[in-house]
């Protein structure tokens, strides 16, 4: 991570030297906030409340980062590690300080975003009565009861390492493989079908694919499981159209591990570092699986979109629907809506909803969703939020409530001048970035909005992201 700029040169450490950092907070990607003579390091594996020895290896000119060398003074949430692999892998970055702790440092992550990056203030406490404290409230962040094992989507890399197959994750900020066939954040049926899945592609000849040496054959598996069906659905993954004793590879996963319904194969000869490409055929059993969120049901296909831990999800969506406040005669715009998840539960309660969403493909699935469960008073259209909403504007489509659920970039400007434009009276903003979310908030507070009540999820245990509900409601 990082290298030494010019600009590094103003820096109070040099490269390679041995420091005594205090760790003062977390950054974005789970890694300690040490400060050293007033200037920042980004430390993996330490803990605010911490000191420790660590080196250098990199430089800008606002900050750098260090490797961490021993915790001198531990924090009292410092915990052991469960998977063998963290220290080596780039999957987790927080299995090293308890879940309560964790839960607790993300709800700080996000009140300090509002507080820097929003300029707004935060209520005291964690109080959960609305309009009660002075201040955005900022609700303690809703944890798992069962945090291990909540992916419903794995995506396996695959190569070779001394003359066999490796199938595991990538290490920290390389694509070199860390073999595995465990993983203490996917369910047990994914575990069990990557084990199977190496031992029948070695059995079968089946090679990794290296594009250095030209290789033709495996790059990923993708496991997918519907949470509330037990459907699982498997992606082989190959550079070219050609993958020997397909069928038969498939049949005999599909006998071997139950709740297997469907199995394809895709073929991505795209650069290092995609996963799928467009190509998708089916080996065995159906072209999709189903799973259902509330009581909405969803049909996941091996390039759909789906949110990957189904009990957070629920969690979340539940948080945007009481944010709403619908009654039933209410017309909601979904920003950002994907293939229709949070349209489709809101729909269930209001008039009507119009989702935009920039991928025409998951715009299918949206439509195909809403036919699946009888839903007839959800609109779908494909195209970009911030042309799209204006346009629907021009048009004479008023909304009282609109939500948003943009990527970790945030909303396009266009979109927020919109959306104060056209003054619906709530507006539900889902995040996966608080600094972004908090720059947002800012341009809609000054555009006449209230930021009320922020609800953190913790849809990522054991990673340092953390997902946000925020309901606002229009003052002026
Ligand atoms: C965080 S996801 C939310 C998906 C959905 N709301 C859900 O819960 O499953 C953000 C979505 O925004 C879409 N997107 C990105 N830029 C966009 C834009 N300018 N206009 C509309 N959609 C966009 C992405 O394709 C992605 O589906």
């Amino acid at each position: 991570m990082g290298g030494t700029t010019a600009a590094a040169i103003s820096a109070p450490v040099a490269r390679e030297e041995l420091v005594v950092a205090d760790v003062v907070g977390i950054g974005h990607e789970g890694e300690g906030v040490g400060r050293v003579n007033g200037f920042t390091l980004f430390i993996r594996g330490a803990l605010p409340g911490e000191r420790v020895r660590a080196r250098v290896t990199g430089l800008k000119k606002q900050y750098g980062f260090a490797e961490l060398l021993e915790v001198l003074e531990p924090s009292p949430d410092r915990v052991e590690p469960p998977c063998p692999v963290y220290d080596e892998c780039g999957g987790c970055q927080l299995q090293h300080l308890g879940y309560e702790a964790q839960l607790r440092l993300k709800r700080q992550l996000v009140a300090d975003n509002m507080e820097r990056i929003g300029k707004l203030r935060v209520a005291a406490g964690t109080q959960t009565g609305e309009g009660e404290a002075e201040g955005v409230i900022v609700h303690p962040t809703i944890g798992m009861p069962d945090p291990w094992r909540y992916r419903n989507k794995v995506q396996v890399p695959i190569g070779e390492q001394e003359g066999g197959l490796a199938f595991g994750f990538y290490a920290t900020g390389s694509h070199r493989i860390v073999d595995s066939e465990q993983c203490l954040i996917r369910s047990e049926t994914a575990d069990e079908l990557v084990s199977l899945i190496k031992q029948m592609a070695a059995e079968a000849g089946i090679p990794a694919y290296d594009a250095e040496k030209r290789q033709n054959g495996l790059r990923h598996v993708i496991i997918k499981t519907g949470f509330h069906t037990g459907e699982t659905m498997v992606v082989l993954v190959t550079d070219n159209a050609r993958l020997p004793g397909a069928e038969q590879l498939a049949k005999r996963i599909a006998e071997a591990v139950p709740g297997v319904k469907s199995i394809c194969h895709n073929v991505n000869d795209g650069p290092p570092g995609t996963v799928m490409g467009p190509r998708t055929s089916v080996l065995w059993g159906s072209d999709r699986i189903y799973d259902t969120i509330g009581d909405v049901r969803f049909a996941i296909s091996a390039n759909s979109f789906y949110q990957v831990n189904p009990v957070q999800t629920e969690a979340l969506y539940g948080k945007a629907l009481e944010y709403a406040g619908l009654t039933g005669g209410e017309t909601v715009i979904d920003a950002y809506c994907g293939v229709g998840t949070i349209s489709l539960f809101l729909a269930q309660r209001a008039k009507r909803v119009y989702g935009v969403e920039l991928v025409p493909e998951a715009i299918e699935d949206a439509r195909r969703n809403a036919e699946l469960n009888g839903i007839a008073n959800a609109t779908f259209e494909a195209g970009p939020a911030e042309t799209v909403i204006p346009r629907w504007r021009e048009e004479g489509i008023r909304a009282d409530v609109i939500v948003v659920d943009p990527p970790r970039k945030g909303c396009d400007a266009t979109l927020l001048e919109t959306i104060v434009a056209m003054r619906p009276q709530r507006v539900v903003y889902v995040s996966c970035n608080p600094s972004t979310l908090a720059r947002d908030l800012r341009v809609l507070e000054d555009g006449g909005f209230r930021t009320v009540e922020v609800q953190p999820v913790d849809m990522f245990p054991w990673t340092g992201h953390v997902e946000c509900c925020v309901l606002l409601v229009r003052t002026k």
